[in-house]
């Protein structure tokens, strides 16, 4: 098949709009559904390309959440917002079936920490005809992933998993275009790790599939800067734009005016263009 090489784009930035109870920490005064509505118009107005939803939190240590409740507390959020907004939905689950419903509704990426290594999630997506797959890299689970994690080269075995997992997908007829990796920073990585990942990043850009990052606010960044999470801003736009240089093109975060600022600072650098 003939490569049709496209122009690049400018790297898009996905914000993170989360759905689970302990994200909302403002007493209840509003329903779940509501607050999260206006913290998708407010991403949305900051200049998100892309809304990642999800319903069960997948920090260290979280807790696994049922089919049934996630499915409860994310499909209302992605209808509405589908509904609502002219913007691009992925949804942050493992769940085969969740995927089913989120594709069903609409949404266009599924972003998949587990790499569609879940049961039957591999067949859920490629059921579909169009919708994208992130595929993350994590060693064990939320539960396990941060005891004591152990690699010989974390950039060779990272890079060798993720390209084993979109083999994967393309043996099942997903095609290539419909694919982007993600080295998933701590999800298994001590801070070196992390730092190592970053650092050698274009191992994982020159597989030749579109890279997303998320290392907004991140543990890496506690390490480094002996901060909270409220005071992180800096110290992951630091990261965005080195992953940037390093050839990332969908940055994942919490704080998008910021990083919508940073990615189009550094593509202009990098296209030696002002994007006018
Ligand atoms: C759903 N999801 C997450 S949740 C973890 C998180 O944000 N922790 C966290 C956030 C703030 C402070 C400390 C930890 N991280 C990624 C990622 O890096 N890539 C992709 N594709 N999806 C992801």
């Amino acid at each position: 098949m003939t490569q049709t090489t496209l122009p690049p784009t400018a790297p898009l930035v996905m914000g993170i709009l989360n759905v689970t109870p302990d994200s909302f920490s403002d007493g209840g005064k509003y329903t779940i559904k509501d607050n999260a509505l206006r913290q998708a118009e407010q991403l949305i107005k900051e200049g998100a390309q892309i809304l990642d939803i999800g319903g069960e939190s997948t920090r260290p240590n979280a807790q696994p959440v049922e089919e049934q409740e996630e499915l409860a507390r994310v499909m209302p959020i992605i209808e509405a917002v589908l509904a609502e907004f002219p913007i691009l939905v992925s949804v942050d689950t493992y769940k085969a079936n969740v995927m089913r419903a989120a594709i069903q509704a609409g949404v266009q990426i599924i972003n998949d920490i587990a790499a569609l290594t879940e049961t039957d999630s591999l067949q859920a997506v490629a059921e579909s005809p169009n919708v994208t797959v992130c595929l993350m890299h994590k060693q064990g689970t939320p539960q396990t992933m941060q005891i004591n994690p152990t690699y010989e080269d974390v950039s060779r075995e990272v890079c060798d998993y993720l390209q084993a997992r979109a083999q994967a997908c393309l043996d099942a007829g997903i095609a290539k275009e419909r694919i982007w990796l993600d080295p998933g920073f701590g999800f298994g990585k001590t801070p070196e790790h992390n730092l190592q990942l970053m650092n050698r990043l274009e191992q994982l850009t020159a597989l030749n599939y579109p890279v997303l990052i998320g290392v907004s606010r991140k543990s890496l960044l506690g390490a480094v800067l002996h901060k909270p999470v409220t005071e992180r801003l800096y110290g992951s736009l630091a990261l965005a734009v080195l992953a940037l240089s390093k050839g990332a093109k969908i940055i994942r975060t919490h704080d998008v005016a910021a990083t919508v600022d940073i990615v189009k600072t550094t593509y202009a650098v990098l296209q030696e263009k002002t994007g006018d």
